[in-house]
């Protein structure tokens, strides 16, 4: 932080750099993992921040934590087991318990420092967290995955990026643990980074998902604080008939404007509405 703004400079995003202005630093700590950081923004709440990297602000998570969960949930008939495998803000659980079907949810976080300074300084996505149907596990989500089979109906896979702790959750053998694990009809859905900076990395993530899983769609949602203000996620179905760009199951429109802030059943199909450079990128073999 320097004369009160912090720069969120990346080896993935290469001259340039998201600023935000710091009103306080709220923490600082070298976990087993990573650098987390904590301050009050002067305009985007309080913000997360590992090694350098803008996670999580109060202002903006939702739009980010509701596309990852309600695009894979509303995409399957009735998901009873969910997995979170990441996600140490809670943002994530907070959204799933959302779906009165959901049975059980288990949160697989390696870093409890992400977890334990959430609960500190997010409560709003830490409220996740409470929740009676929700197992938290404290680990790596592929060390998790190894003898889990045919175990979940959605896995979501909330990481940061293919830099540090998440980099094997962006793998080809990451993928084929979590379609094991999943039911049959099972859902994933995975933080998949951003068409204006990575589409090397959709392309590739595409690739060996397509011949993972009979279906495989990827959309974005819109985010300040992220690079380049966008956020992708690859989801992925095990039914070849789904048709994840169409909601299965909509909340009536009154529930669904009370439960969600960014997403709705049209957001839901609009998401996978790629502009021509991506559209030609992922499409071309
Ligand atoms: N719930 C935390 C979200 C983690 N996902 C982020 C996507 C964008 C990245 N540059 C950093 C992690």
């Amino acid at each position: 932080v320097k004369d009160g703004w912090f720069k969120e400079t990346g080896t993935l995003w290469p001259g340039q750099a998201m600023t935000l202005e710091v009103k306080e630093i709220l923490h600082v700590e070298k976990s087993l993992f990573q650098d987390v950081l904590v301050f009050q923004s002067a305009s985007y709440g309080n913000v997360l921040v590992l090694d350098g990297v803008i996670q999580s602000t109060e202002r903006d998570e939702f739009s980010y934590q509701e596309m990852m969960t309600h695009v894979p949930m509303n995409s399957h008939p009735n998901p009873k087991k969910v997995l979170v495998i990441g996600g140490g803000d809670g943002g994530v659980l907070r959204e799933v318990v959302k779906h009165e079907g959901v049975e059980e949810v288990i949160l697989c976080e390696i870093d409890e420092a992400v977890i334990r300074v959430s609960k500190k300084y997010l409560p709003s996505m830490a409220a996740g967290f409470e929740h009676p149907k929700v197992k938290v596990h404290v680990g790596d989500g592929f060390a998790f995955l190894e003898d889990k089979v045919d175990s979940f109906d959605v896995i979501i896979t909330d990481s940061s990026d293919p830099v540090g702790p998440a980099a094997s959750l962006f793998q080809a053998k990451f993928f084929e643990l979590m379609k094991n694990a999943l039911h049959a009809g099972g859902i994933i859905c995975t933080q998949c980074e951003c068409i204006w900076l990575h589409m090397p990395i959709i392309k590739e993530v595409m690739g060996f998902s397509r011949k993972l899983f009979p279906t495989v769609e990827y959309g974005f949602t819109t985010i300040p604080t992220y690079p380049c203000g966008q956020i992708g996620l690859m989801v992925c179905s095990k039914d070849a008939n789904a048709n994840i760009k169409e909601p299965l199951r909509q909340w009536p429109k009154d529930q669904e404007a009370k439960l969600c802030r960014y997403y709705n059943s049209e957001i839901h199909k609009a998401c996978f509405v790629l502009p021509q450079f991506a559209k030609a990128a992922l499409e071309a073999p």
